[in-house]
C-alpha cells in the first residue's frame, strides 16, 4: 500500500480540506439510565434520554455514546488483536483473504464509489455461520452459509471477537430500543427482525498515507445496515456530513465513546423521519489509524419497507419493500467485482463498433468516406495556410492514407456520474471531423503551435446515443516531426520524428488489448 497508485485519487470536489470545521460536534449521550436495573422506577428520565436520541437521529443522524455497559478490557483485547493482525506481512494476511463465495476475511482494495479507499480490513460475521441468500438473483431462492475465517496469528483474535461481538449485540439491542421508542413505537416492535442477524464487524486499518489531501480512508458513503456502533482510536478522521448545510465535520476522539448513526434501513422504516448520514474518513500522513464498525443488520428474509405505524397521510410510504439478504448479497457481490463493473464492462458495453454488411450500407459508408476524404484535404489545406505554410504543404503525407470511419454507438447508461462513453483522451491521427473538427496529431507537424486537445464523452441516462467520427491519417509510411519550416530559434523541434503506421499499429493493438 505505500505506493500511489491512482485509483485511490479522488475527484477534486470530493478531496478533503486540510482544515476543517470544527464544529460543536454531534451530541454526546449518556445511556447509564438506560443500563440501571431499576428501569421502570424512573420514566421520566428515560423519557428524556429517548428524547436526546429522537433530536440527535433527526438532526445529526449520528451520535456518541458513553457509559454504555460494555466493558472497556472486552474493547481493548479486540484492539489489540487488531494491531497484531495487521502488523504481520500481505503474505500471512492474504491467506485469511476474502474471495467471491466467502466475503469475510482480509482484503485491502476495498473501493467505494469507484474510488479506492486508504484502507485494509478484515470482516467477521456475528452469527458464525450466517445465512444469507445464496445469489443475489430475484428467482434463486437458495441460501448459503457465511463462515469466517481465522487467522493463524493473533491466536486470540477469535475469542477477543466472539467476546465484543456479544456486548455489541446488547449494546445493539438497547439502542433499537430507544430508537423504536423515539419513534412512538412499543420498545421491542424492531427486535423481531433480528432473531437470525447477518450482522458484522469489521477491522479497519489505515496506514500513514503519503497524499492525505487527495485520498480518503472511506469516500463518503451511507451505511446500508440498521444501526453502526463504532469503536474509534485517539487519532481522529471520521467525518460526517452536516444536515444543515453540508459541511463535513469531524467526530472529534472521546475516550471509550461509542459513535453510533443510523443506517438506510432505519431511514425506510422510519419512511423519512431519520435519514442515513453520508460520512467518510480522511487518512493523515503521519498517524495509522485503528476503528471497528459493527454493522448491526436484520435478518436476510426481512423485507424493509416503512412501518406502517408511521405511514401518515401528509407522510405517506416513500420506499418500496425491498429483501434484506438480497440487497446484501448483491452489494457484497458488487463490492467484490466493483472494479470489474465500473472498468472493463463499462467499456465493453459502451463503445460497440457496428458492424455493416449490407450493400446499401456499404455504399453508405463510401459514399460518406468520400465527402470526408474531400472536406478533410480543404480543411488541410486550411490549416496549412493558418500555419504560413503553403496550401499543399501536408498533402502529400495523404497519398495512401490510412484514415477510417467509425461509427460509435453509447447505449443509455444508468450510472452517467460514474461512468463515461469516452474517457478523456487526445486523438493520435492529424485531423478528426465529427459534427465539428478538432485538431489531432498535427501538434506535431505544427511545432506546437497547435495543440491536440483533451475530450471525452458523457453518457446519459435516458437518450442513447450515435457518432461518427472520421479520422483523417496520413500514409503508414510517413515519418511524423516537426516541419523544417516551422522550426525556429526560438522554437527548436519539440519531438522527434516517429512512423505514423508504427504508432497506428501500437494504438490499435493497445486498444484491442483493452477491449
Ligand atoms: O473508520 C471509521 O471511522 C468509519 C468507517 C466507516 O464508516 C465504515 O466502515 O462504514
Ligand atoms: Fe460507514
Amino acid at each position: 500500500m505505500g505506493e500511489v497508485d491512482e485509483s485511490f485519487i479522488q475527484a477534486v470536489e470530493h478531496r478533503p480540506k486540510l482544515a476543517i470545521t470544527e464544529a460543536e460536534g454531534i451530541p454526546l449521550i449518556n445511556l447509564s439510565v438506560f443500563n440501571s436495573h431499576d428501569l421502570p422506577s424512573n420514566p421520566s428520565s428515560i423519557e428524556t434520554l429517548v428524547e436526546e436520541i429522537r433530536d440527535a437521529c433527526k438532526n445529526w443522524g449520528f451520535f456518541q455514546v458513553i457509559n454504555h455497559g460494555v466493558p472497556l478490557e472486552k474493547r481493548e483485547k479486540l484492539e489489540l488483536a487488531s494491531r497484531k493482525f495487521f502488523a504481520q506481512s500481505t503474505k500471512e494476511k492474504l491467506k485469511v483473504r476474502r474471495d467471491e463465495v466467502n466475503p469475510q476475511g482480509y482484503y485491502d482494495s476495498e473501493v467505494t464509489k469507484n474510488v479506492r479507499d486508504w484502507k485494509e480490513v478484515f470482516d467477521m460475521t456475528v452469527k458464525n455461520p450466517t445465512v444469507i441468500p445464496a445469489s443475489h438473483e430475484d428467482g434463486d431462492n437458495g441460501l448459503k452459509e457465511v463462515v469466517n475465517r481465522w487467522p493463524e496469528y493473533p491466536s486470540e483474535l477469535r475469542e477477543a471477537f466472539e467476546e465484543y461481538a456479544e456486548e455489541m449485540e446488547k449494546l445493539a439491542h438497547k439502542l433499537l430500543e430507544l430508537i423504536s421508542l423515539s419513534l412512538g413505537l412499543k420498545a421491542n416492535q424492531l427486535s423481531g427482525f433480528f432473531n437470525d442477524h447477518t450482522s458484522f464487524t469489521r477491522l479497519n486499518h489505515y496506514p500513514p498515507c503519503p497524499i492525505p489531501h487527495l485520498a480518503l480512508g472511506v469516500t463518503r458513503h451511507k451505511d446500508a445496515g440498521a444501526i453502526t456502533i463504532l469503536a474509534q482510536d485517539d487519532v481522529g478522521g471520521l467525518q460526517v456530513k452536516r444536515k444543515t448545510d453540508g459541511e463535513w465535520i469531524r467526530v472529534k476522539p472521546t475516550p471509550q465513546a461509542y459513535i453510533v448513526n443510523v443506517g438506510d434501513i432505519i431511514q425506510v422504516w422510519s419512511n423519512d423521519r431519520y435519514e442515513s448520514v453520508e460520512h467518510r474518513v480522511k487518512v493523515n500522513s503521519e498517524k495509522e489509524r485503528f476503528s471497528i464498525p459493527f454493522f448491526f443488520n436484520p435478518d436476510h428474509n426481512v423485507m424493509v419497507e416503512p412501518l406502517e405505524e408511521l405511514i401518515t397521510e401528509q407522510g405517506p410510504v416513500k420506499y418500496q419493500a425491498y429483501n434484506w439478504g438480497k440487497f446484501f448479497a448483491t452489494k457484497k457481490r458488487s463490492n467484490y467485482k466493483k472494479l470489474d463493473v465500473w472498468s472493463n464492462d463499462k467499456y465493453k458495453s459502451v463503445e460497440h463498433k457496428v458492424m455493416v454488411n449490407s450493400e446499401r450500407e456499404r455504399e453508405a459508408c463510401e459514399e460518406y468516406a468520400e465527402e470526408m476524404e474531400k472536406l478533410a484535404h480543404k480543411l488541410l489545406e486550411l490549416i496549412s495556410l493558418s500555419l504560413g505554410l503553403k496550401a499543399n504543404r501536408l498533402s502529400g503525407f495523404f497519398n495512401d492514407h490510412t484514415s477510417f470511419s467509425k461509427l460509435v454507438h453509447y447505449p443509455s447508461c444508468p450510472i452517467p456520474h460514474l461512468a463515461l462513453g469516452i474517457s478523456q483522451h487526445k486523438d493520435a491521427g492529424a485531423l478528426t471531423i465529427l459534427a465539428q473538427d478538432n485538431v489531432g496529431g498535427l501538434q506535431v507537424w505544427s511545432n506546437d503551435r497547435y495543440e491536440s486537445v483533451e475530450h471525452r464523452v458523457m453518457v446519459n441516462s435516458e437518450k442513447e446515443r450515435f457518432s461518427m467520427p472520421f479520422f483523417v491519417n496520413p500514409d503508414h509510411n510517413v515519418m511524423v516531426e516537426p516541419l523544417e519550416e516551422l522550426i525556429t530559434e526560438q522554437n527548436p523541434a519539440k519531438y522527434r520524428a516517429y512512423n505514423w503506421g508504427e504508432a497506428l499499429c501500437n494504438q490499435k493493438a493497445k486498444y484491442f488489448q483493452d477491449a
